[in-house]
């Protein structure tokens, strides 16, 4: 878990206990250096940042002009000497363009030097070229090697593994390609990419090497489970997955190469490779995110193909990358019957260049006539059920009314003065992003180590006080939540905020952002209809950002100040109606109860613009756990009230609110999701 820190360097917060991952993730514990350890870091992590006033690209390009350092403009990165490489390195170059070996993140201003592997922020950079170095933040640049105890954990599996047509039984070896969907790969493609197996761990192993072949920076594990008919797959990466940024494939590919395909997983890029020869790489952690960290090596191509997998997600994922990647030499493969993910296109026996050539280019003007949207809306059409969003797993009355989350809309929570509402949409984002719904949160009302607990507890199903030996077990799965802070408290500048959540989404690829609460951007006007006029611009602003970014905003806002007895309605939203005419959704925590149903709050959803459905259902709080979700043994019971009586709310008001949903059905379709990871199988 990261922190975007207002000083303009993330730090992991102190959570981030290593402890033992190995063992919890289903390695051997033979494979593990000895006991569990703690490991605090306290050094500032050089990936990635957050600058408190973002840099534009006419900025960095000025600021180069200015200080005589010619600069080549690449697809999203310029491209310039680095005054980073020692005598000897610069003596190796040779030529104009090898000696450009600096690239600098046209939108972060993050630089790496492809050469001497140094990266750092824009600042370390300008410090650098103005040779005010600072002496500290030497060793972070170049602290690219991964830490002992990882070189040591690497190097132990990686003497391990061995090629998989090395295993002395025949049967295992085919065992090991049926189960990872290999039995159309050949040796040689496996020995030209060094993938080995690990035996102990019945996992796939797939190296991380240094540029330049310097020695191994990494691994990926992958293991296969059946589960019915289908494989499971289970990825473990060394170092953990936010420092593993290893474009699989790489060493393979020439400085001459101008195309490559980009896929979401290393098995796609074996298959591709070896049936088209084409350069293939794989992101390290698919269709999750892109890390801007790799655009550099990403920047001699002139025409990149994603084609990522066979589901909308997959879809919506190559179409975020190729905005970072620039649109104008992206191709996308659209997912559908006819273009599964490429291994299973070889096994199935297809044409893998025919596929490739019906790649849509990612580049639209903007105005587009319906003959370049058909594809679109028919791909919508034959996925209903990805376009209505990422269901809950703990909600499954949201998923009755929403339907699920979706990208790009504006959801407004309203509820009376400490009825929960940040309790509550903390387990509703935690939910989402237990199920990689990359999450920043904005909360500028509690400190983050208090919210932090609120989740944790949640997470964790259960009061963390009376188990603090257990803590290390759940603070580590929590850290590998893609789950964001920001550090403001108190009051902000909504231009703040938004360029925060900017420089996030590109940074992280965030998803949905939670903004707890609107108040804190308002400023300090006193007059009623200076604030109501600051709240428009507030909600425009967030609107804008949600279409825009594609990313989905959750909004709380305070009611006016009602009477106590009274029910709060859409109406009952601070402000003019502009908050709940720019809402697609509107939910509101009633603390009050459900004539059936237990619990003494209930949620209602009283705007759905997805589909229409609106209707309420109720919530009962757990003080142990803070969690309002229904734990599954209530559940059967709640079915069976509602199959009864339908559910009814105490003071019903007018209209569709107060009263279920009519036209919507059970949730029937809901994933059979556990409805927490229960901790005593992490230490298996
Ligand atoms: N349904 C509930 N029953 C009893 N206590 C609750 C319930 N929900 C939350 N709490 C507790 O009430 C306190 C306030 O909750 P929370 O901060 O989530 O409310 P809020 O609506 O966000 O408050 P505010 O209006 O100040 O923003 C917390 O200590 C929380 O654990």
């Amino acid at each position: 878990m990261w922190v975007l820190l207002r000083s303009g360097y993330p730090f992991r917060i102190l959570l981030s206990l290593r402890g033992k991952w190995m063992g919890r993730r289903g390695l051997p514990r033979s494979l593990v250096p000895g006991p569990p350890r703690r490991r605090y870091r306290k050094e500032a992590l050089p990936a990635l940042e957050a600058p408190v006033l973002p840099v534009t690209v006419t900025e960095i390009r000025q600021y180069l002009r200015a200080h005589g350092i010619p600069f080549q403009d690449g697809h999203s990165c310029l491209q310039a000497p680095s005054p980073f490489l020692g005598d000897s390195q610069l003596k190796d170059q040779t030529g104009a363009t090898s000696s450009f070996s600096l690239y600098i993140n046209k939108t972060t201003g993050r630089f790496l030097c492809m050469t001497s592997l140094a990266e750092g922020s824009w600042e370390d950079f300008q410090a650098s070229v103005e040779g005010r170095r600072d002496g500290d933040r030497e060793g972070i640049l170049f602290s690219e090697t991964p830490g002992a105890e990882d070189s040591e954990e690497i190097r132990r599996i990686w003497d391990r593994a061995i090629p998989l047509w090395e295993l002395p039984e025949p049967e295992e070896a085919q065992l090991a390609r049926v189960m990872f969907g290999l039995t159309k790969v050949a040796d040689d493609t496996l020995k030209r990419f060094s993938v080995r197996y690990l035996r102990p761990a019945r996992s796939l192993v797939f190296p991380w090497f240094s540029p330049g072949g310097l020695g191994l920076r990494g691994l990926k594990l992958l293991g296969a489970e059946g589960q019915g008919d289908g494989v499971h797959y289970v990825e473990t990466t060394i170092p953990r997955p936010g420092a593993y940024h290893n474009l699989f494939g790489l060493p393979l590919i020439s400085r001459r190469d101008v195309e490559v395909v980009l896929t979401s997983r290393e098995l796609d890029s074996l298959a591709l490779n070896q049936s088209t020869g084409l350069p293939t790489l794989a992101l390290p952690r698919g269709t999750t995110c892109l890390p801007p960290a790799l655009l550099p090596y990403l920047e001699q191509f002139r025409r990149i193909v994603l084609w990522l997998g066979d589901d909308l997600r997959s879809w919506e994922a190559a179409k975020l990358f190729a905005r970072k990647l620039n649109p104008k030499r992206c191709s996308l493969v659209r997912p559908g019957d006819q273009h599964p993910r490429p291994l299973e296109a070889v096994n199935k026996g297809l044409n893998l260049f025919r596929i490739l050539r019906s790649a849509l280019p990612a580049w639209h003007k903007s105005i587009v006539s319906f003959r370049q949207l058909r594809e679109e809306v028919l791909g919508e059409l034959s996925n209903v059920e990805q376009v209505a969003g990422v269901r809950w797993s703990r909600f499954p009355d949201l998923n009755r009314l929403l339907k699920g989350h979706r990208k790009g809309e504006l959801t407004v929570f309203t509820g009376p003065t400490g009825s929960g509402k940040t309790t509550f949409i903390s387990e509703y984002a935690l939910d989402l992003c237990t199920q990689g719904v990359n999450t920043l949160w904005g909360s500028f009302e509690i400190s983050n180590v208090r919210l932090a607990r609120i989740m944790l507890t949640q997470f964790a199903v259960g009061r963390l006080e009376e188990q603090l030996d257990r803590y290390d077990e759940w603070a580590d799965r929590f850290e590998d939540l893609p789950l964001y802070f920001m550090t403001f408290h108190g009051q902000q500048s909504i231009r703040t905020v938004i360029d925060t959540m900017q420089h996030a989404v590109y940074v992280y690829d965030i998803c949905h952002v939670v903004i707890d609460n609107l108040q804190f951007m308002m400023g300090h006007e006193q007059l009623s209809t200076d604030r109501i006029a600051a709240q428009d611009y507030i909600v425009g602003a967030f609107r804008k950002f949600a279409t825009d970014s594609s990313c989905h905003v959750t909004l709380v806002i305070h009611p006016r100040k009602e009477d106590d007895d009274k029910e709060l309605q859409t109406a009952s939203i601070f402000g003019s109606a502009k908050a709940s005419q720019e809402a697609d959704n509107v939910l509101i925590l009633q603390d009050r109860k459900l004539v059936t149903g237990p619990g003494k709050r209930y949620l209602q959803v009283s705007k759905n613009r997805f589909d229409g459905d609106v209707g309420v259902f109720p919530l009962e709080f757990n003080k142990n756990s803070l969690t309002f979700s229904i734990p599954p043994k209530s559940k059967a019971r709640l079915k069976k009230i509602k199959d009864d009586n339908g559910l009814e709310a105490k003071k019903p008001s007018s209209g569709k609110k107060g009263a279920v949903s009519q036209n919507s059905k059970t949730c029937s379709g809901e994933a059979p999701n556990p409805y927490q990871p229960d901790p005593s199988k992490l230490s298996r």
